[in-house]
């Protein structure tokens, strides 16, 4: 079981930037205030968390990939001819080379999400950073491990490190973004109040309750079902938005979807 959130690049990946990707597909973005438009997903392996519900296993706890250059990746991306890309993970974050894969996204006029935990800052353009800080309901324990994993070290290691909110700042000053926050009950609302409220008192950007949004924990469509209309209420009641996981609706937990 791989204990580092670094994933080893090996010798015979192409030269020049590379990066370590899971899976690369189209889809409908699932989550957030683009839910439903038609969108290239480019996933990234790797990850500086271990949020014990992570919907993306084989990019954290046991990461898998085959190395593809920058090049290689615009290519499987302008193939697909979409308007809109989603960089997610794993933590796409984690890699210097999502920098130049950004610039060149950009260059060709892509709108480009990213999907972040929120700990790193990138020097690169971003359309919309896709914010979901991970609240203390996310860190693995021996009680919630994923099946056969051991949490070793991680339960202290993304303990101390799922908030930065120096990088939440920055993130939020530089780009449009969301706040898009996993809810597993109302246990949660204390925490995501004080952070939203600690994050306006240090961030030079305004942060209205609509750019907050609840999506309900679940990677299935059964586990959803007992979430939904719970983390629906929880925004009715606090006043931020709600976030289907529409992807999980339309078909559950398969992959590249
Ligand atoms: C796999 S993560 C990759 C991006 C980045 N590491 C992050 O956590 O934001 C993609 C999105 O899925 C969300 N997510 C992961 N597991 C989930 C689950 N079991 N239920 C609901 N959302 C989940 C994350 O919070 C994030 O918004
Ligand atoms: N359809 C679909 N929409 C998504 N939005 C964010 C996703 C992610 O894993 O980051 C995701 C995903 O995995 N699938
Ligand atoms: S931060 Fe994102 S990719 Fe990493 S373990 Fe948590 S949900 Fe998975
Ligand atoms: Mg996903």
């Amino acid at each position: 079981m791989p204990v580092t959130s670094h994933v080893e690049r090996p010798d015979d990946t192409p030269d020049g930037p590379a990066l370590p990707i899971n899976e690369l597909f189209a889809s409908l973005q699932g989550e957030g205030k683009l839910v439903g438009v038609p969108s290239t997903f480019v996933r990234t392996s790797g990850c500086n968390l271990r949020c014990w519900f992570c919907d993306s296993y084989h990019t954290s706890w046991e990461p898998t990939h085959a190395w593809m250059g920058v090049d290689e990746i615009v290519s499987a991306v302008t193939a697909r001819d979409p308007d809109h890309v989603v960089l997610t993970g794993g933590e796409p974050l984690i890699h210097d080379e999502t920098a130049p894969l950004l610039e060149r996204l950009a260059e060709h006029g892509y709108h480009v999400t990213v999907e972040t935990n929120g700990t790193l800052v990138p020097d690169a353009p971003i359309d919309l950073a896709s914010i979901s800080p991970k609240l203390s309901t996310s860190t693995p324990t021996p009680e919630n491990a994923p099946d056969g994993v051991d949490v070793g070290e991680w339960e202290a290691r993304h303990e101390e490190s799922r908030i930065n909110l120096d990088s939440l700042a920055t993130l939020v000053e530089r780009h449009e973004f969301q706040l898009k926050f996993v809810v597993t009950g109302p246990e949660d609302m204390p925490e995501i109040e004080n952070l939203v409220a600690d994050l306006r008192g240090v961030a030079d950007a305004e942060i209205h309750d609509d750019d907050v949004l609840l999506m309900p924990e679940g990677q299935t469509r059964e586990k959803l079902a007992a979430t939904r209309n719970v983390v629906a209420d929880l925004a009715l009641e606090y006043g931020y938005r709600y976030t289907p996981r529409l992807h999980v609706d339309l078909w559950n937990d398969a992959p590249e979807t």
